[in-house]
């Protein structure tokens, strides 16, 4: 479903820039970075529409671009020279000709006037084709700019830290990222498609009204368009906030949509239908409002647009007729001046819509360069080490203290030591901080206080990639792609054969599952894996760890949502898969980690005891001890 909604805000086109198009709503969204550094990469709308515009490393964009303006240029003189040639041919027949007297003067007019019909078509043709291949030629700077945005902005997004992404909706950082990549697209389209293509007309007809029919109709046109600008500018400003509060309430809607059908189970546990529908009915209204407004203010702008045109239309005509009569200028140079005024003030017609554009993309602009200006805080130190041999060291940590923020302390002091080749499993109530070590050992995290080591080396001294590549996690929520089972497993190494992720399968004790599907390993899992239970999914990513191969293996309750029996046969493979490796088991089920070589029982951030099931089990009045026996007295 997000696809979809990602999918529909991507279709945005501009009604003033391309033909048949569908205008899509303006979607406010509000993001406050995190983590961000002192402003580095950040750069102002001007820089970023520079370097999309005139991108110093490509030449043959520039050349495009060049390119583009001279095609405006000429399109424009042909699309003025239009009234121009029509004046001539109206001219001609109010022209009268002295036929008696010099009879081959009217051959010869002839051939003049079927000439400049035949320029005249030709000047029409002109203008939109050559209008069409300056639009062919800007998208290639348009496309290449959209990638070139859009890639940089995926890699930077997977480079940030995982509280970046878990302070964020996912939702609202694809729009930002949307319509961001998009923002300076929007501002060069508009001033390509119309603006200065607009004011070089405008030139042009100013020029063409003074020097052929005086400046009086220069001064009128003038006047006009000024007066256009103005009141445009004025309406447009004021009814922004009818727009806001449409697109508010449409974003609304489309969350609350969105939200109550993914939690569609549990509106139906709670018999809620009713209780959603009032407040999808309170969204509706809103909207509803703020379009009306939004239409009705619409209409004063278009009708007050075609008001002052109308007037400026009229009054050059009454002064052309004036002139008419009294001699003083051709019918041709009325319908001339008819002409141009009608046909520049055609893109002014959008004018309201492209400035709120501007504004709309010029903030979204902005977000996605606050969005970029964040850097990750992880940062790996200059002279990093490679990790393969240390990762078959010890883990140790010394001292370790965390929390999310300073002022809530969530692992405190923490030692502990995980020698080569062993398994310690960790145990403790629910939030006493056990996923939490699994983040610190991934590096998702540095210890406020203390140090993680792995071989002897500080875990901040290894290069991160190299390190993550040497941990094989198996986390406690276990999300899928939305693409088939053998894709998902296959991500544990997306160079594995079909056999090795078979065998990976068997080991996690999925491929006979697998093959009962419909269509085997090639299944779609639907959104999160939702089309598949929860100890499928944790199977499958258990099969995704194990393909990984890696040295050191984390498992967070790799097995909670199995049956006994499946988690018995998944242990014995995994005893088999994790022989030789380091290992940190995170469980509640007791029964899970009773052979690990050390278990921790962790109580509020620190380990309230240690050591071997048995060693544990020994004294009867460890919180181990009270923990076994009420899960042998429930099971
Ligand atoms: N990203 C985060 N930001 C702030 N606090 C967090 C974050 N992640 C976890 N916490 C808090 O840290 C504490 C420890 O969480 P952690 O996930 O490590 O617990 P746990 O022992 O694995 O719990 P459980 O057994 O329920 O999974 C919890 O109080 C949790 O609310
Ligand atoms: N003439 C007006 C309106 C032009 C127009 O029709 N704009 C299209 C979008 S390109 C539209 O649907 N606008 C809706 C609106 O402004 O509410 C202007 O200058 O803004």
């Amino acid at each position: 479903m997000l696809g979809v909604m990602l999918g529909a805000s991507r279709s945005i086109r501009r009604c003033w820039a391309l033909p048949s198009t569908s205008i899509s709503s303006t979607r406010l969204v509000s993001t406050t970075p995190s983590s961000k550094s002192e402003n580095s990469g950040s750069l102002t709308s001007y820089e970023q529409l520079k370097k999309s515009f005139w991108p110093a490393d490509r030449p043959h964009i520039r050349r495009k671009v060049v390119a583009v303006g001279g095609l405006i240029v000429c399109s424009k003189l042909a699309n003025t020279a239009v009234p121009l040639i029509f004046r001539e041919i109206i001219n001609y027949f109010n022209t009268p000709l002295d036929v008696e007297h010099i009879p081959q003067l009217v051959i010869l007019s002839g051939t003049t006037v079927a000439s400049w019909v035949l320029i005249y078509g030709a000047a029409r043709a002109l203008s939109p084709s050559l209008n069409e291949y300056k639009n062919t030629l800007f998208s290639v700077v348009a496309q290449s700019n959209i990638r070139t945005v859009s890639q940089r902005t995926y890699d930077h997004l997977l480079e940030l830290d995982l509280s970046f992404h878990q302070s964020r909706k996912t939702g609202q950082l694809s729009r930002v990222i949307d319509r961001g990549t998009r923002g300076a697209d929007s501002i060069l389209r508009a001033l390509v498609v119309n603006i200065v293509p607009t004011l070089l007309e405008l030139c042009l007809v100013f020029g063409v009204l003074w020097a052929s029919v005086g400046f009086e109709y220069t001064a009128i046109c003038g006047l006009t368009t000024a007066s256009y600008i103005a009141f445009t500018y004025n309406v447009t400003v004021w009814r922004t906030k009818f727009r806001k509060q449409m697109n508010k309430a449409d974003n609304e809607i489309g969350f609350k949509s969105f939200d109550t059908m993914i939690n569609y189970e549990t509106v139906k546990y709670f018999n809620n239908e009713k209780f959603e529908g009032a407040n999808y009915s309170k969204l509706l209204a809103a909207f509803e409002q703020g379009s009306l407004k939004t239409q009705s203010s619409l209409s004063l702008l278009n009708s007050g647009q075609q008001i002052i045109i109308t007037a400026g239309i009229t009054a050059s005509m009454y002064l052309a007729v004036q002139q008419i009569l009294s001699g003083n200028m051709s019918v041709g140079d009325l319908v001339m001046i008819n002409l141009l005024l009608i046909q520049v003030a055609q893109p002014l017609n959008f004018l309201g819509s492209i400035y709120r554009e501007i504004q709309q993309s010029h903030t979204d602009m902005r977000k996605l360069n606050d969005l970029l200006s964040n850097r990750p805080s992880l940062q790996e130190c200059s002279d990093a080490v490679t990790a393969a041999a240390p990762c078959r060291g010890d883990i140790v940590f010394n001292n370790v203290s965390f929390g999310y923020s300073p002022d809530k302390m969530i692992l405190r002091d923490l030692s502990f030591t995980v020698p080569s080749g062993k398994t310690v499993a960790i145990v403790g109530g629910s939030g006493s901080g056990k996923s939490t070590i699994v983040r610190l050992l991934y590096r998702f995290y540095d210890p406020l206080k203390g140090g993680i080591s792995i071989g002897g080396v500080p875990l901040n001294v290894l290069q991160l990639d190299d390190y993550r590549r040497n941990v094989g996690v198996v986390p406690q929520d276990c999300v899928l792609f939305n693409d088939n089972v053998r894709y998902n497993i296959q991500y544990g190494n997306t160079a594995a054969t079909q056999e090795d992720i078979i065998r990976a399968a068997k080991l996690a004790d999925i491929h006979e599952a697998i093959e009962a599907f419909p269509d085997g390993y090639d299944t779609l899992v639907g959104e999160r894996g939702q089309m598949l239970s929860g100890g499928e999914k944790q199977r499958i990513a258990l099969a995704r760890a194990v393909l990984k191969d890696a040295p050191i293996l984390l498992y967070d309750e790799a097995t909670s949502s199995l049956d006994s029996l499946t988690e018995h046969n998944i242990l014995e493979a995994l005893n088999t898969v994790s022989a030789g490796k380091t290992s940190i088991f995170i469980a509640h089920r007791l029964s899970t980690i009773m052979d690990a070589d050390e278990i921790l029982v962790l109580a509020n951030g620190s380990i309230a005891e240690r050591g071997t099931h048995k060693q544990l089990l020994s004294d009867p009045n460890s919180m181990y001890s009270d923990m076994w026996n009420q899960q042998m007295s429930t099971e």
